[in-house]
């Protein structure tokens, strides 16, 4: 990887949060560098610390120390006017519930925040028909949320997402409410987002192994740590739809209490996404 393909260099963060006299270590002195013209999927447990990272990123919190350096820059020096700016210029969100305004149709729900933030110039207009061409929907431009299928309302939110042109995006369980047809086609966005535009860097925080299919790399983290890192060819290199326990035990620890504890890890991993399938499937047989 050339050098100036460097876009995030996260360099021993640690972020401590507090619950009244319990402190919880959401990151352990975690590293990680990011690339520009690349995806990074970002796995593991729930509670391991994925979330935190993405918002440390993307300039919604604050690390207790440690660096985030953005562009040569060390974004956690920065003061809140400047970690505002550096989030509204550089930073793209998608999130698991696509956050669309119902009364808006698609196209005004893209172009809603740069209204409000008074950029939306003649040639951001035509950008975004150019990105409504990308994500498939310029047809659809005038319905609203409740007339778009939920694959869709995603669409439209990874549009809305890239409206401002941001060098960063960050998706946070992007595939998470999708049935398997409407999840491939915005894994498939999401792919072609990142080759339409490799100046762009992408990461993915999610609980679903089959990412791993659109990934560049994939960070695999526990307990506020990278516990191993996937490289691309890693990657490629398995066929599988699913992490196998073989894929575990290249990186479990060798003392057994650690094994036990890793496993044990896994397994709740397992269980998370598994209730997770159960409560999707449950809301399709009785929507509310
Ligand atoms: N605002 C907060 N206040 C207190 N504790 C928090 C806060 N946000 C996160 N935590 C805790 O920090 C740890 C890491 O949380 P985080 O949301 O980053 O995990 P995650 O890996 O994204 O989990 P999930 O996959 O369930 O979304 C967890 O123990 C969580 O309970």
């Amino acid at each position: 990887m050339e050098m100036n393909n460097t876009k995030i260099v996260i360099d021993d963060s640690i972020k401590i949060y507090k619950r009244g006299s319990i402190e919880v270590v959401a990151l352990r002195g975690l590293s990680c560098t990011f690339h520009k013209g690349e995806i990074a999927v970002i796995m593991g447990p729930s509670g391991c610390g994925k979330t935190t990272l993405l918002n440390m990123i993307g300039g919604l919190d604050r690390l207790n120390s440690g660096k985030i350096i953005v562009d040569g820059q060390d974004i956690a020096q920065f003061t809140d006017k400047e970690v505002e700016k550096y989030r509204r210029a550089k930073i793209g969100f998608v999130f698991q519930f696509m956050n669309l305004i119902p009364e808006l149709n698609a196209v005004e729900n893209i172009t809603l925040p740069l209204e409000l933030s008074g950029t939306l110039t003649k040639e951001r207009k035509e950008f975004i028909q150019e990105l409504l061409k990308i994500v498939g929907l310029e047809d659809r431009q005038n319905h609203r949320p409740d007339e778009l299928s939920g694959g869709e309302q995603q669409r439209i939110s990874i549009a809305a997402a890239l409206a401002n042109d941001p060098e960063i995006i960050l998706c946070d369980e992007p595939t998470g409410e999708l049935d398997s047809l409407s999840k491939k086609v915005v894994m498939d966005l999401l792919r072609s987002v990142i080759e339409k535009f490799p100046e762009k860097t992408m990461i993915i925080v999610s609980h679903d192994p089959e990412l791993k299919a659109i990934a560049d790399q994939m960070f695999y983290i526990r307990d506020g740590n990278i516990s191993h890192t996937f490289t691309k060819s890693e990657l490629q290199a398995k066929q599988q739809a699913t992490l196998t326990p073989g894929d575990v035990q290249t990186y479990m620890p060798s003392n057994p209490d650690e094994t036990n504890k890793a496993i044990l890890t896994e397994l709740r991993h397992i269980d998370h996404f598994v209730k997770d399938k159960i409560n999707s499937i449950e809301k399709k047989m009785h929507p509310v």
